[in-house]
């Protein structure tokens, strides 16, 4: 995940790392990319309708869980995408990314319905959809070689507020997930058992809220950099390992 800036670094450099991808992965990535944007404007869509006609967001998550969950699971291509090498980023931080997301909706949102109406839960959602709706409009536009400079300043503008949004809204969900948790035992193995091993999901989801004080600001940096590099065209070389 680490890359540093090279104080000998020239553009040429950069650009020879460029790998140009071929024409299939080009035609499947701009079906992904569109696929995806119309999956998360649906999503915003159905948010604003259910806000204008209930007048509340009680309720929300449920008429949009089955969307939210095809769309986000779908997501796990883009693993895919980046150990294939069709697209520039690192499995890591993709991996860090994708996964914090894939728990959010499974293993939180999905299987605690008490905490489905909670403010942090809209927190998120709305946080996502945005910065997805930007994300994938951007990678499509970039691709057809059409990116208006609205949509670029978006992606590498956005996500310096959302980000920390977003991650407020993760964490406060799974904090307000914690006395459920605590008082059902739900995912947990208590010995004995024939395994013999033990498991307390309680202490799993504090862990798992404080893996997000060293991994979050590795994502942010590194969007940091990205944006950088791509609105100011600071070039940065990745350390060869
Ligand atoms: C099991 C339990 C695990 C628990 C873990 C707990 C710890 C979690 C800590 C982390 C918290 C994360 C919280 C998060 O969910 C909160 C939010 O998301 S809030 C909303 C704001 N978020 C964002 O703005 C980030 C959104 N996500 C991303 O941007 C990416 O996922 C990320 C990997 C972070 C960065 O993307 P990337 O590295 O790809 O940067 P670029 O977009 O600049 O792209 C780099 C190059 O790759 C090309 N690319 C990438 N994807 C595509 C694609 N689909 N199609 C075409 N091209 C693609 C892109 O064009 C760039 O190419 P080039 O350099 O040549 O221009």
């Amino acid at each position: 995940m680490a890359s540093s800036e090279d104080e000998g670094s020239v553009e040429e450099k950069e650009n020879s790392r460029k790998k140009p991808i071929g024409p299939v992965a080009t035609a499947w990535l701009t079906f992904y990319n569109i696929a995806m944007t119309a999956g998360w404007l649906v999503l915003a869509i159905a948010m604003c309708r259910f806000y204008m006609v209930t007048g509340t967001h009680k309720g929300l998550y449920k008429t949009i869980q089955k969307t939210l969950k095809f769309f986000q699971t779908f997501a796990l291509l883009e693993l895919v995408h980046c150990a294939l090498g069709i697209v520039r980023t690192s499995v890591l931080v993709t991996g860090v990314q994708v996964s914090s997301r894939i728990f959010m909706v499974w293993f939180i949102a999905n299987s605690i319905k008490q905490i489905q109406n909670e403010e942090s839960v809209l927190l998120f959602l709305v946080v996502w959809t945005v910065t997805e709706i930007t994300r994938y409009s951007y990678y499509t536009f970039n691709l057809l070689n059409h990116l208006p400079y609205f949509i670029k300043w978006a992606r590498y503008n956005l996500f310096i507020v959302l980000y920390p949004l977003g991650v407020a809204g993760e964490l406060l969900t799974i904090y307000a997930a914690l006395p459920y948790v605590r008082k059902t035992g739900m995912y947990s193995l208590r010995l004995p058992n024939k395994y013999n091993v033990s498991f307390d999901y309680y202490y799993f989801l504090i862990a798992v809220m404080c893996f997000y004080v060293p991994l979050f600001p590795q994502l942010y940096f590194h969007m940091l950099r990205q944006r950088r590099k791509v609105l100011y065209g600071e070039v940065f070389v990745e350390k060869d390992d």
